[in-house]
C-alpha cells in the first residue's frame, strides 16, 4: 500500500452501514466536502441528525448492488463481515473500496491521521495495531505547536509568490 491523500471534495462516497464506525469514517469525509451516501436500515442518532440538517443522504434500507455504482469511495462498515466482503466484491477494478472488518479485503484503508493547519500527519501499521497507530500519531503531532504551524503558512504563502513570479 502507498500512502496518497485524496481530494474527496464533491466526490460521491457511500458508506454502507450505520454504526459509531461509519459515522467515524464519514465525518472525515463531510469535512472535506464530499457527498456522503449512507445506506443502512438503522443508524445512530448523529447520522440521523446530519441526515435532518441535509449534510448527507440516508437511505433507510439494506446495501443493494445499484448502490454502489456512482461511488467514488465505498466504505463497507456493516457488522456483518460477509455483507462487507461481498460489497468489495462487486466493487468495480477502479472504485476505492474500505472494508472495516478486514482491511485486506478492500483496497484502501484509513489511517490515524491529525491535521494542524497545513500540515497533516498520518501514520497506518497496516492492520498490525489501530490503536498503536493513533498513539504514534499523537506522540508525533506534539512535536509541533502554534507557532510551527505560523511558520508554515508563512512559508506556503511566500512560496505561493514565488511560483505565480516564474
Ligand atoms: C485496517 C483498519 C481498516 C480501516 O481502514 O478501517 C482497521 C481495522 C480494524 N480495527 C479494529 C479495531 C479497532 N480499531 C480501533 C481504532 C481505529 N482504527 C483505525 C484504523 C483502522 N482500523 C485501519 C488500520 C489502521 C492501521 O493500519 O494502523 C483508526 C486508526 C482510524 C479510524 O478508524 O478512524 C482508529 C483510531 C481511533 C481514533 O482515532 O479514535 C479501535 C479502538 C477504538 O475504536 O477506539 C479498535 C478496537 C480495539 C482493537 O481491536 O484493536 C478491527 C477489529 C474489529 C473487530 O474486532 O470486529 C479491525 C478489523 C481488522 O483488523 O481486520
Ligand atoms: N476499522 C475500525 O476502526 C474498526 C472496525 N470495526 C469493524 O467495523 C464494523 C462496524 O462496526 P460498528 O460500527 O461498531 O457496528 P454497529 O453494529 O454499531 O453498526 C452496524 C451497522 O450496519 C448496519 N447494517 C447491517 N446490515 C446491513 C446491510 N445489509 N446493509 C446496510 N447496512 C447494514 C446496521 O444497521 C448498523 O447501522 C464491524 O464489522 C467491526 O468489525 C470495529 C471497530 C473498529
Amino acid at each position: 500500500m502507498i500512502p496518497l491523500h485524496i481530494n474527496v471534495k464533491d466526490k460521491n462516497v457511500l458508506v454502507v452501514g450505520g454504526g459509531k464506525i461509519a459515522l467515524r469514517r464519514l465525518l472525515l469525509f463531510l469535512e472535506e466536502g464530499a457527498n456522503v451516501i449512507v445506506v443502512s436500515p438503522e443508524v445512530v442518532v448523529e447520522i440521523k441528525n446530519l441526515s435532518n440538517q441535509k449534510k448527507l443522504l440516508w437511505l433507510e434500507k439494506e446495501v443493494e448492488l445499484s448502490d454502489l455504482e456512482h461511488a467514488f469511495i465505498i466504505i463497507a462498515a456493516t457488522n456483518a463481515p460477509a455483507i462487507n466482503e461481498w460489497i468489495a466484491e462487486n466493487a468495480k477494478i477502479n472504485q476505492l473500496i474500505n472494508v472495516a472488518s478486514n482491511a485486506e479485503k478492500g483496497n484502501v484503508i484509513v489511517p490515524k491521521s491529525i491535521k494542524k493547519g497545513r500540515l497533516t500527519m498520518s501514520v497506518s501499521t497496516n492492520g498490525a495495531s489501530p490503536v498503536l497507530a493513533k498513539q504514534i500519531c499523537e506522540q508525533l503531532s506534539l512535536q509541533f505547536d502554534d507557532q510551527f504551524i505560523e511558520e508554515l503558512d508563512q512559508m506556503y504563502k511566500i512560496r505561493m509568490n514565488k511560483k505565480r513570479k516564474n
